[in-house]
């Protein structure tokens, strides 16, 4: 495992559509290219950012193969496959192995309560399903599973399993992951409000679903701890917080906030699908506020 290539700034890729809501090939690479632009380290593609929950396997497929049409030898790639059925998430599995990816992940299994065995044969029979590595997803928040450190060491005695995607809250679990895999061992930080928290207690690198609105600040952010200049760090960490709040106390969700953002930069990628709400029409002006906010923390700590 080339273990540089998973460090640094991992956008989780937003799905793309087009003005009908379908996903579009020519807005998958705009955005491809913008995010290589701005100089991440690579992209999560499918994931909870990329709406995978919303989506049929033949609209994950095309997703997973735009992204890789576009981006393939120009950043890191890692597919999401996780799906409601293993053979579903298998079937993903193959294609983005097919597609070049550098790397799958997978949720846990979603809407049955399922033990551990369930959910360790489910992963597992993704991983044997190809060569390819492969980094657990930990969102205890969304699929109500939590990965205990147990669980983990059991996982890691695969050596295709090279790392975690942890989003539950609490930075210890950052600590306790990295402390039960050790050096040869990625755990990637999910919640972006405490990127720098979490890079601290542990993380090697971070996946998040607001980089793309502000890849600016999280490769600064990165830059700072790595460069031990941890008072910067928290003042710029503290600045995203506030963009973060702003995004999420929108009408629309998130992730339409961040989309029109992006529309704004000139990325047009469409909309949400719903049940996600798009933005309204009081959102416009706090969007511009948005605007404004991140580009005076560019101006401050990017300079
Ligand atoms: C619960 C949740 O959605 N967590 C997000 C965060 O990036 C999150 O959007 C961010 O911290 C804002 O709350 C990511 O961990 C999800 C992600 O990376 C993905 O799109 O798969």
């Amino acid at each position: 495992m080339q273990f540089d290539k998973f460090h640094g700034i991992i956008p989780a890729f937003y799905a793309c559509y087009d003005d009908e809501g379908n996903i579009s090939e020519a807005r998958t690479k705009d955005l491809g290219q913008y995010l290589y632009e701005k100089g991440v380290q690579g992209v999560y593609v499918g994931g909870s950012s990329g709406e995978c929950i919303y989506h049929s396997l033949d609209e994950r497929k095309a997703a997973l193969s735009y992204a890789a049409n576009h981006l393939k030898g120009k950043m890191t790639l890692i597919a999401h496959v996780g799906a409601p059925s293993t053979r579903d998430s298998i079937a993903l599995a193959k294609h983005a192995a097919e597609l070049g990816y550098d790397a799958l992940s997978a949720i846990p299994p979603i809407y049955f309560k399922l033990p551990d065995s369930a959910v360790l044969k489910y992963w597992s029979e993704i991983i044997d399903a190809t060569p390819l590595d492969f980094i657990i997803y930990n969102i205890p928040q969304t699929t109500g599973y939590t990965l205990t450190t147990s669980l983990f060491e059991r996982l890691l005695k695969n050596d295709k399993v090279i790392g975690v995607k942890n989003s539950s809250m609490p930075t210890m679990d950052i600590e306790r992951f990295k402390k039960t895999g050790g050096d040869n061992v990625i755990v990637f930080n999910g919640p972006d409000e405490q990127f720098v928290a979490g890079r601290i207690m542990g993380a090697d690198a971070g996946i998040g679903g607001t980089y793309g609105a502000m890849p600016e600040l999280f490769l600064q952010a990165n830059r700072f701890v790595q460069e031990g200049k941890f008072q910067e760090a928290k003042l710029l960490q503290s600045e995203i917080n506030d963009i973060i709040i702003a995004l999420c106390s929108l009408n629309g969700s998130m992730y339409a906030g961040i989309k029109e953002v992006l529309r704004r930069r000139g990325v047009n990628i469409g909309s949400v699908r719903g049940p996600l709400e798009g933005i309204s029409s009081e959102d416009g002006g706090r969007i511009d506020n948005i605007i404004v906010m991140i580009d005076q923390a560019i101006q401050r700590y990017c300079r």
